[in-house]
Formats: C-alpha cells, structure tokens, sequence
C-alpha cells in the first residue's frame, strides 16, 4: 500500500489485499464471491446499511440524498430473483457523492453500470425489476455471509473482496 493511501481517508486506492496483511483479524472478509460491477474498482468508506427483500425503494430514496463519499450496503437477502439497483438508480448515487454500493442481491443495467464512477459490488444481475413498496429498514445492523456490518464501521472493496473494521 502507498504512504498517500491512509484507509481512513476512504477516497484513496486501497488494495485489499496490502490491507489485510497490515491489521490482519481487525478485519472481517466476506468470502461470499461478488462481482464487481462497477466503473470503479477499488472504492472504500464508512457502511450505511439497508436490509429489503425484492423491492428497491430504500435503495433508490437513500442514493438520493447526499453520500458524503460513503458506501451504501444493502443485505438483499441473496436474492438473485430482482434487480436492487439499475442505471438510473446509481448515475443518482454518483451525483449525490456516494463512493460506492455493496448489494447482497443483484442489479441490472451492467453494462451502464460499468461506465460510471461508483464502486458496485454484487451477487449479480437479473432484469427483472423490484417491487418499489418500500419494504425495509435503513442503517440497521446487516449480516453477510457471517459478517456483521454495522452503520458507521468501515468497508473496503476491490476486486479482491470485501473487508470489513470489526
Ligand atoms: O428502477 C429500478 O427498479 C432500477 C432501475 O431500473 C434503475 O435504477 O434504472
């Protein structure tokens, strides 16, 4: 890792894998394999957090406030059987400031997707779209594949993974 690249500084580069070996078990890695999807590959900050089950209207109304360079982490549930975020979704992510988004569930847009400046995590992707109920709770303790991600700790992502400040 360079010298500039202080992980608290969310914004810089930061290499997974540089960053385990140096704090080691301070960290949780979600082995579950997600995709990256997004334009930008190597994004970190503090969690805000949502858990939904197939409806996407938490996802949309919190990328639509200000993102102060965090990381919106959405437990989907896994469910690959709905899109949580689309384009239009995460060009409003991108505008309001937001570094990136973790989605335990799918997308759908990909290649949209892959040309914008946000960090996108995610199970996969699936066109069919989410119910827009607002089913849900915002920043909420959210678990994923055994790691707990709480409002407020840190996450980073690349292309390595995810890791999270126990
Ligand atoms: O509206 C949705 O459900 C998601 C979507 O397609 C978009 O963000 O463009």
């Amino acid at each position: 890792m360079s010298a500039a690249s202080t992980p608290a500084e969310g914004t810089a580069a930061v290499n997974t894998a540089d960053l385990y070996d140096e704090r080691g078990d301070e960290l949780a890695s979600i082995s579950l394999q997600f995709q990256s999807l997004g334009g930008r590959s190597h994004f970190s900050g503090q969690a805000r957090t949502i858990r939904c089950f197939q409806d996407n209207a938490l996802v949309k109304s919190t990328l639509a406030t200000p993102g102060n360079g965090k990381v919106l982490v959405v437990d989907g549930g896994g469910s690959l059987g709905t899109a949580l975020m689309g384009d239009m979704i995460a060009e409003s992510a991108v505008a309001n400031g937001w570094a990136g988004v973790v989605i335990n569930g799918a997308i759908r847009d990909r290649e949209a997707i892959a040309a914008l400046d946000l960090g996108v995590k995610a199970l996969g992707s699936n066109p069919r779209k989410s119910a827009k109920a607002g089913a849900g709770e915002v920043d909420v303790d959210v678990e994923i594949d055994g790691v707990a991600i709480r409002p407020g700790c840190m996450i980073w992502c690349d292309p390595d993974g995810i890791l999270v400040e126990r």
